[in-house]
């Protein structure tokens, strides 16, 4: 679904500098989530500080400085490369009187326009609805001022509430709503175990490539986009690897650095698909800068999760326009590099999956006698028939099963 912008909303960037922290790229990216978002970025303005101003976001000089560039560039609003507190919201919206924006606010907004099924929609209306009840001063003034836009979206274009007592009712009966598709997607969970298949959850950083590999895996086609968050819905499917073994494997919503808190809460059983799986194909953009802070940023989510501790493959993808840079890996079990667009190094991906399947399982050589020729299909269905003869006494047969099965075929 294509939004259509009714106003053009140009704006100017704003980050706070502290330590050695690297404002600038993360501003770059906050231009590309604008830019995701509809908005077009007339300007940049960054200020180094010891911390964060705890009333403005930034310093009053600086805020004169935001003040005559928008004059100078026309600008309709700013947006922070943080999120900023209800206090900073309405004091700056006070002072600049333009329409003031975060980080948060911008990446929520994205959600709003991407999601698609309905679990996704309850979960950004939720976040959405958290982030403005905590905020509604400032941010009614900065929402009404260009009378729509950013920030006023909600899933499937519905008009978010601005009422704090209405929207609070509404937070109650979306959180009934959403434990009950909850419980939905335990069940698809537990169906899916019981079917023994092993799932791998394909994980990393906004647009590193990993619908683009799904798709490549598996012919199938969700969408896939050169814009961030493109996926916001788990998507699984089945893949048959060459020696005839199946896993599932589970698309997710991409990662980024300051992932909103309420996202974070609203998204968590979407989030949690990583956390059920049994392997972590974890895609590293490398041909991106700033790849290797993106990788921490995955691990570090991933730990929040507590989808750690995984056997993890990490898949360095986008080879076909890397050039020459060395990424290295150390907390992966496996890396292999790879190129989703042109299937370079796929090949080797699968054989790595297989590996991690056939690790887990156990070997069995036994000799079965006819009667029981049932157990080597079973064998056939869950594990690794690596061998089978057919002898006096029965058919004798090495093969690797899953632990589940083990019991019942020796
Ligand atoms: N050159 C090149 N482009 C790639 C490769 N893999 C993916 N892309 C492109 O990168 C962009 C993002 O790809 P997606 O598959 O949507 O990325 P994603 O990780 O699913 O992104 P989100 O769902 O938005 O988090 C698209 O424009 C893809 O065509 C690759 O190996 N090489
Ligand atoms: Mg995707």
């Amino acid at each position: 679904m294509e939004y259509i912008n009714e106003i053009e909303e140009r704006v100017i960037l704003v980050g706070v500098q502290v330590g050695d922290e690297d404002t600038q790229q993360s501003l770059d990216e906050l231009e590309e989530l604008a830019d995701t978002a509809g908005a077009i970025t007339a300007g940049k303005i960054i200020q180094s500080r010891e911390a964060v101003h705890p009333g403005t976001y930034i310093g009053k000089g600086k805020i004169e400085e935001v003040r005559s560039l928008m004059l100078a560039v026309d600008a309709t609003g700013i947006i922070c490369d943080d999120e900023l507190s209800p206090a900073q919201m309405n004091n700056l919206e006070h002072e600049l009187e333009c329409k003031v924006m975060d980080r948060t606010l911008l990446i929520l907004d994205i959600f709003a326009k991407h999601a698609t099924t309905s679990e996704g929609k309850i979960q950004v209306e939720l976040a959405q609805l958290r982030y403005r009840s905590a905020r509604l001063v400032g941010l009614r003034a900065s929402l009404s001022r260009l009378g729509g836009g950013i920030g006023t979206r909600g899933p499937g274009e519905k008009k978010l509430e601005t009422d704090r007592r209405l929207i609070r009712k509404r937070i109650t009966a979306l959180k009934e709503e959403l434990s009950q598709v909850e419980r939905h997607r335990e069940l698809l969970r537990t169906g899916r175990s019981r079917g023994n298949l092993k799932t791998a959850a394909i994980v990393g950083y906004t647009n590193a490539g990993k619908s683009t590999l799904l798709n490549a895996l598996t012919g199938s086609q969700v969408l896939s986009q050169d814009k961030l968050f493109a996926t916001l819905d788990p998507t699984t499917r089945s893949l048959t690897l060459e020696d005839g073994q199946q896993l599932l494997l589970t698309d997710t919503v991409g990662f980024i650095r300051k992932l909103p808190h309420n996202l974070v809460e609203a998204f968590k059983s979407t989030l949690e698909e990583a956390k059920y799986a049994d392997y972590i194909i974890h895609v590293a953009d490398v041909s991106n800068p700033q790849v290797e802070l993106q990788m921490h940023v995955v691990y570090d989510t991933l730990r929040e999760l507590g989808a750690d501790g995984k056997k993890t493959i990490t898949v360095f993808n986008k080879q076909d326009v890397a050039g020459d840079v060395t990424v290295r890996d150390l907390r992966a079990d496996y890396t292999v590099k790879t190129s989703a667009k042109t299937g370079e190094g796929l090949q080797e991906l699968q054989e790595l999956l297989g590996k991690l399947i056939s690790e887990e399982l156990l070997y069995v050589e036994r000799v079965f006698p006819y009667q029981e020729a049932g157990k080597i299909q079973l064998i056939r269905e869950n594990g690794q028939l690596l061998s089978e003869e057919y002898t006096e006494n029965g058919i004798h047969v090495k093969a690797r099963v899953p632990k589940e099965i083990y019991h019942k075929v020796i």
